[in-house]
This record gives C-alpha cells, structure tokens and sequence, in this order.
C-alpha cells in the first residue's frame, strides 16, 4: 500500500469504541482502517472528512430485522430497509427469516433471500435460518449455505408459513444447532399464557390496547426464557433472547449466565423509550410483541444497561402496509399486526433517551450496537470497533445537533413510525460502509454500493 494514497482520511473525531473514547484521525485503504492517531496533513487521501466536533462510532450491527423480501415486498423490501438502515448509522444487519414468502426455513428458501440481498442490499447483511416444527432436518443444509444463526419462535409469530416451536422441537432443535456449533435466538413469549389470556380477554368483549397489553404479561417472557435456559443448560446450546421487555425478564438471563448457560439478551428502543399509556396515545403504530411496558420496566432495562447484563440492541423493525396498523372497528387491538417499524432510530433512542437522559456512557452505546453483537456472531473485530484492520464501518455523529424527527425523513417504505414528532439530540452526518459514504445528511443515500453477506 502507498501510505500517501489512502482512500480516505477522517481528521479530527472524537472516535468512540466499546473501550472507550478519543481524539483521532482515521486512514482507510481498500475497504479498511489501516491507521488510526494523528495522521500528518501532508498525507493525502482520495477523501477526506473534517469530523471537528463529530463522534465517531463504529458502524451500528442491527441483529433483528425484518425486511419481509421476496414475498412481502409491499411491506419493506432490503433496498428500503438497507436505506433506512444506513440513514440511521448502521453498517451491517441481520435479516429475520419470517414475515418473507417463502420463509427462510429451506435451503430453497435461503437462496431465494440471498439472491434478494444481493440485489437490494446497500449495506451489509447476515441471514438468519428459522426452525419450526418440521425443518429439522434442514438445519444441517442452511448452516453450509452461511445462516449466522437460527430463530424461533415461542408463541404465535403472526404468520402462518413460520409456526411457534412446540417444546419438542424446540429440545430436539436446541441439540442440533449445538452439534453444529450454532446458536439460537428465541421470541421467547409463553404460547400457552399468551394465547389463553388473549382469548379470555376476547371473550369478555375486551379488546384495547390495554387489554392486548395485559394479555402479555411480563411472566409469561420469564416461563419462557426459563425454560428455553434449562432446554440450552441440557443441550448446551448457545441461545440468544430477543426483545427482553423488562429487567425482570433480563434478571433470569444473568441467573441463566451465571451458572453457565450459553446465553446472551437483546432488548430494542421501543422498550426503551415507550410505556404502555404511549402505546394506548399511539395506538397500532406502537403496537408489537412483547408490548410495551409500564415506566418501571422501562427504567429497569436502562439498568440492566448500565450494569452491563444486556447484551446488544435490535431494533424488531417489523413493518406492515399501514392499513394492518389501523383497527376497522376501532376497538380491536388484537386484530392489528405487531410490529414497530424502528430501523432507522436505534442510536438516535441510544443518544437521546441513554446518553442525554441518562448519562449512559458512549463507550457502552457501542458496545451494545456494535461490539458485542459483532462478539457474539463471530464477526469481531473485523465489524463492531474502530482498530486497524477492522472495516471501515462507520458512524459520524453530531451529538449536539437536535432535531424533530418527521415522517418525510423516514426511508422505509411505509412512513410510519412511533417516534414522528420526537425530539432527538444526536443527528447521524455520515454512514461509511467499507470505507464509503453511503449515507451523507442533506446529500441522501448512495445506492450505488451493494453489502456482502458476512
Ligand atoms: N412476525 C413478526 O415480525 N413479529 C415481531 N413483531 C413484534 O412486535 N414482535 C415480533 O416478534
Ligand atoms: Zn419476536
Ligand atoms: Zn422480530
């Protein structure tokens, strides 16, 4: 490599790892960080970004979306998705397999949504396989084709092509995603709490968003990580638990830990910003599975923040076309799609509700959306920090740049979004995907760029 010819230089940010915070210059050649400290001005870059007063972080890893390509393409589509990704400052993401038609349960099923990825993708991507009762004998073939993992399902996912595991399956899933050295992530909710209290809630003619809400409750999270924690302490299967809704729920994860279950958490920004009395303000563009909770949960998720027993962070974007959002009788919440489109506003919920509210430590923002997810799938430290050799993904951040998110600063396909009208500090000024600027504030989207899978 000439030294004098990088392909890009960011002078001056504050650079932000998971280990903690300085100021530096940061030289890019061929897709990676080759240098990082001061860089004389003498060198030169084919690029060059002055990023005096911005923060700069490592490119966001969002573990759990649900993009809904092929299929479902009217609901978001990987170009939508990927563009709202990277307006938000994140680099690499891993798609779910469900709520896209066919689901990512079959070798054939992952073909059809790597093809799709290829095409549409603007940023980088990891592809999760599903298990459902009846694929067992598929898992074996999607961990070859490079799934990053498996998810199931708990209780009822809301589609009927990708059914809930039964406990069976689930155990007997659990032993050969061990054997293959892979891991698991669980929706984990109760079927048989959810299910029953819903239809006792439906048989009374109580339908409301409050009624949805208490249908769900935070026990029937805690039955069900319990028992996925002793089905992963018997087949040694490493598990991860999506969308922890309370720190109740994260408390029998570190129990789980502490005597040595494989086993990590992830909770999302909904959880983290929402109570129940806004999903009852908001109505069905709040609505998702587990609900949102009363402002002790809230705080206690903060907590577990802080205390470092919450792994990392996805953002659940589970989009739907706005007419599944809206109940026809106005009164039946249960009939209405659960799911929060939130792709684009992970790190500014991170900044705003953690680091400005709560005095959450940068250092910890980047551990949890980037570092540890990058840890905890095998892809640290080439993503998740900011080190030579690692790369070039990454965020540049002005920290005191507020604004009011509006809907016409939304990339999704549907412009929907609980947070409109919000008011944010921290605006995301450029995302860098192997070195390139794909997202530029007031410039848009690069679209030229496609990601690789990981
Ligand atoms: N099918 C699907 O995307 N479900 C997601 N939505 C939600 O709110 N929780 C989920 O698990
Ligand atoms: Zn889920
Ligand atoms: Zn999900």
């Amino acid at each position: 490599m000439k030294e004098d010819c990088y392909d890009l230089i960011i002078r001056n940010g504050q650079i932000v790892t998971e280990e903690g915070i300085f100021q530096g210059d940061i030289a890019v050649h061929e897709q990676r960080i080759v240098k990082i400290g001061f860089i004389s001005t003498e060198k030169k870059a084919k690029k060059e970004i002055d990023a005096v007063g911005l923060h700069v972080f490592p490119g966001l890893i969002d573990t759990h979306v649900h993009f809904n390509e092929p299929g479902r393409t009217e609901w978001e589509g990987l170009a939508t998705g990927s563009q709202s990704l990277a307006a938000g400052g994140v680099t690499t993401f891993f798609d779910m397999p469900l709520n896209s038609s066919p689901p990512t349960t079959t070798a054939q099923g992952f073909e059809r949504k790597k093809q799709a990825a290829e095409q549409s993708s603007i940023l980088d991507y990891g592809l999760w396989g599903g298990l459902v009762p009846g694929n067992l004998d598929s898992l074996e073939h999607l961990k070859k084709l490079g799934v990053i993992g498996f998810k199931g399902f708990m209780s009822n996912s809301g589609i009927d092509e990708f059914l809930h595991v039964d406990d069976s399956t689930l155990f007997k899933g659990m032993q050969k995603i061990a054997g293959l050295g892979s891991i698991l992530a669980l929706h984990a909710e109760s079927d048989v709490i959810t299910n029953q209290l819903a239809d006792w809630y439906k048989a009374q003619g109580r339908r409301t968003a409050r009624d949805y809400a208490a249908s769900r409750p935070v026990l029937s999270e805690i039955e069900a990580v319990g028992r996925a924690a002793s089905y992963a302490e018997i087949t040694g299967c490493k598990l991860h638990i999506v969308h922890a809704s309370s720190g109740e729920v994260v408390k029998r994860i570190s129990e789980a830990k502490q005597r040595g279950v494989d086993i990590t958490v992830e909770t999302c920004p909904h959880y983290l910003a929402f109570t129940t009395p806004d999903l009852e303000r908001l109505g069905g563009v709040a609505k998702c599975a587990p609900p949102l909770r009363e402002q002790e949960h809230v705080e206690s998720l903060w907590e577990a923040l802080k205390s470092g027993e919450i792994d990392s962070i996805g953002s659940d974007h589970s989009p739907s076309p706005p007419a599944m959002k809206v109940a026809s009788d106005n009164d039946d919440f249960f009939s209405l799609w659960g799911g929060i489109s939130g792709a684009q506003t992970t790190l500014n919920v991170m900044l705003e509700e953690g680091y400005w509210r709560r005095n959450l430590p940068l250092e910890v923002i980047a551990r949890v959306t980037a570092a540890n997810p990058a840890k905890r799938f095998g892809l640290y430290p080439r993503k998740g920090t900011i080190a030579v050799g690692s790369d070039a993904d990454l965020a540049l951040v002005d920290l005191q740049s507020s604004f009011v998110l509006k809907e016409t600063d939304l990339f999704y396909r549907h412009r929907q979004s609980p947070y409109i009208g919000k008011t944010f500090r921290g605006m995301v000024m450029f995302t860098i995907l192997h070195g390139r600027v794909v997202f530029q504030k007031g410039e848009g989207i690069d679209n030229n760029f496609f990601g690789q899978m990981v």
